[in-house]
């Protein structure tokens, strides 16, 4: 039977990747996107702005929307402090099974709770079934017309606090752009657009950093 194109990224991790070595894991997923085959990964160069909000937002609770392989929960987690944790949202239960192996190779699985469903689902049930008072940062990658609905839906689920940050990844390309209009001018968040590429090309995309005011 054919294999998928994340079967194919977890060979390439599992054959080249040292494991126990998250920059090992991301620097080949990079290079099999580039030189094989494209994949919907944050990538690298979008990849080091999440890496400098992560790190300048120190965070103990993340939340992550939409896993699949896992390259961005790696490259978060791996900025984590020891006791920080990451709860990331994968709705596709295929991507699940390759992200678990992805984070497993990359010696992060201690910082990382994956949750398989739909993030309308899951958000609500954040405070009762998954212990979290509320997120300090919370990174945006999953089903581009989600972005807003859930975005109320945290506010209303009292899981965002003031200065907790959102991340929002493909705000230009696919686009996201109810959720922009709103980021942009709701006086509850105070937002900053940072200009890249769409993974892997030379297209335009950006993300877009919205601090919630409280
Ligand atoms: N827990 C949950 N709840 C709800 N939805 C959930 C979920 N877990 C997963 N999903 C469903 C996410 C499906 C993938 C989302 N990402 C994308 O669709 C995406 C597409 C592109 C792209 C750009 C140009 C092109 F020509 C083609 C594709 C680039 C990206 O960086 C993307 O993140
Ligand atoms: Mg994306």
């Amino acid at each position: 039977t054919q294999s998928t194109r994340p079967q194919r990224l977890l060979g390439a991790v599992q054959k080249k990747a040292t494991r126990g070595n998250p920059r090992s894991v991301i620097q080949t997923i990079d290079q099999f996107c580039r030189q094989r085959e494209w994949a919907m990964n944050v990538g690298d160069e979008k990849g080091c702005i999440l890496d400098s909000v992560v790190t300048e937002t120190n965070p103990t609770t993340v939340l992550e929307l939409g896993t699949y392989c896992g390259y961005s929960t790696v490259r978060i987690a791996s900025l984590l402090p020891p006791q920080a944790r990451l709860i990331t949202l994968e709705f596709n239960p295929d991507f699940a099974r390759i992200a678990r192996q992805v984070i497993t190779w990359a010696g992060v699985q201690d910082k990382v709770e994956l949750v398989e469903g739909a993030s309308g689902d899951l958000i609500p049930k954040m405070k009762a079934q998954f212990g979290v008072n509320t997120f300090d940062l919370v990174f945006l990658d999953h089903w581009k017309d989600r972005y807003l609905p859930d975005t109320k839906l945290m506010e209303e689920c009292g899981l965002l606090k003031k200065g907790s940050i959102l991340l929002a990844d493909n705000v230009i390309c696919p686009g996201t752009p109810d959720y922009l209009e709103y980021v942009r001018n709701s006086p509850r968040y105070q937002s900053q657009y940072f200009k890249s590429h769409l993974e892997y090309t030379k297209v335009e995309d950006g993300l877009e950093k919205s601090v919630f005011l409280g």
